[in-house]
């Protein structure tokens, strides 16, 4: 049964909400073609979007489902996290012939001032497809130049949780990881689920696949394609309270599990395509 689009605007910025016949809806900016909110049901918001977001051009909206492209962090010339979600993509519409079936789909296509920055011809496209209990979001990467170029991704996801001391992420058990909280320092599979106190920032290189949030009563299922590598990410108090876009408190409300592709740059040859996936899952 075909999606239902209804267009908005949110703090100035051209919006698009989706409803699922099932009553699920997703909100996604253009700006950045950023996530904003995914319920499953009208009551149960899953995604956290922060209330001192800036929605502005040339700012990124802290929370939902940033795009991060052609660059994760500061690993390379880029400003950090690149400039994908900075700027204003286009909604093309809800197509059924994409990569997942029936999904709306947002595009960003190189110009002179991605070019002044990345110098490569490129097309992005954002594919977003809703279910009744689940939310699809897919990063298509086209290389439209005649040289090969690389590039780092992420979907940068914040998952809304109640009460953030009895979160555990399960999954990443026995994966090794970077801890970039500690200059990148590397550190053995800690054989436990990822617990959240204080500030925790990780790079789970090779990643499995399938993750599963437990928060209180509240699951979340987690699956990546694509994408090689999970990022999580909390910032704790202090960093939490001296970030202007979040706030005193505001890291409780939200963690960060991120499918991410990082520790090896994705190469594309000229006319290849590249596809890297998330899904949540009830
Ligand atoms: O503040 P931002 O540029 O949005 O970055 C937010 C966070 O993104 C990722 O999770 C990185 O691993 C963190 O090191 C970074 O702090």
């Amino acid at each position: 049964m075909p999606l239902s689009i209804e267009p908005f605007d949110l703090h100035g910025r051209p919006c698009v909400r989706l409803r699922h016949p099932g009553g699920a809806t997703t909100d996604i900016s253009l700006h950045g073609a950023n996530v904003l909110s995914w319920k499953p049901t009208p009551s149960r918001e899953r995604l956290y979007l922060s209330p001192n977001a800036s929605h502005a051009p040339g700012t990124a909206i802290r929370g939902g489902v940033p795009v991060i492209f052609p660059q994760f962090g500061a690993r390379g010339p880029l400003a950090k996290h690149g400039f994908a979600r900075l700027v204003a993509w286009r909604f093309t519409g809800v197509h059924e012939a994409t990569p997942f079936g029936e999904s709306a789909v947002f595009e960003l296509d190189d110009d002179e001032h991605t070019r002044s920055l990345w110098p490569f011809r490129f097309g992005a496209r954002l594919h977003v497809a809703l279910a009744a209990d689940a939310l699809q979001v897919g990063l298509e990467v086209l290389n439209r130049d005649e040289a090969p170029f690389a590039f780092t991704a992420a979907l940068h996801t914040y998952l809304r949780v109640a009460k953030l001391s009895e979160v555990e992420l399960d999954g990443l058990e026995s994966t090794p990881y970077e801890d970039s909280a500690r200059n990148g320092t590397p550190a053995p599979a800690a054989n436990a689920p990822v617990r959240f106190e204080g500030e925790l920032d990780r790079i789970y290189a090779a990643a499995p696949r399938a993750l599963r949030l437990r928060d209180g009563a509240s699951t979340l299922n987690i699956e990546s394609e694509g994408f090689r590598d999970t990022v999580v990410w909390n910032p704790g108090a202090t960093l939490a309270a001296s970030m202007g876009d979040l706030g005193a408190g505001e890291h409780l409300r939200f963690v960060c599990v991120e499918a991410a592709t990082v520790m090896e740059p994705v190469t594309l040859a000229p006319g290849e395509r590249w596809l890297g996936v998330q899904r949540l899952r009830e």
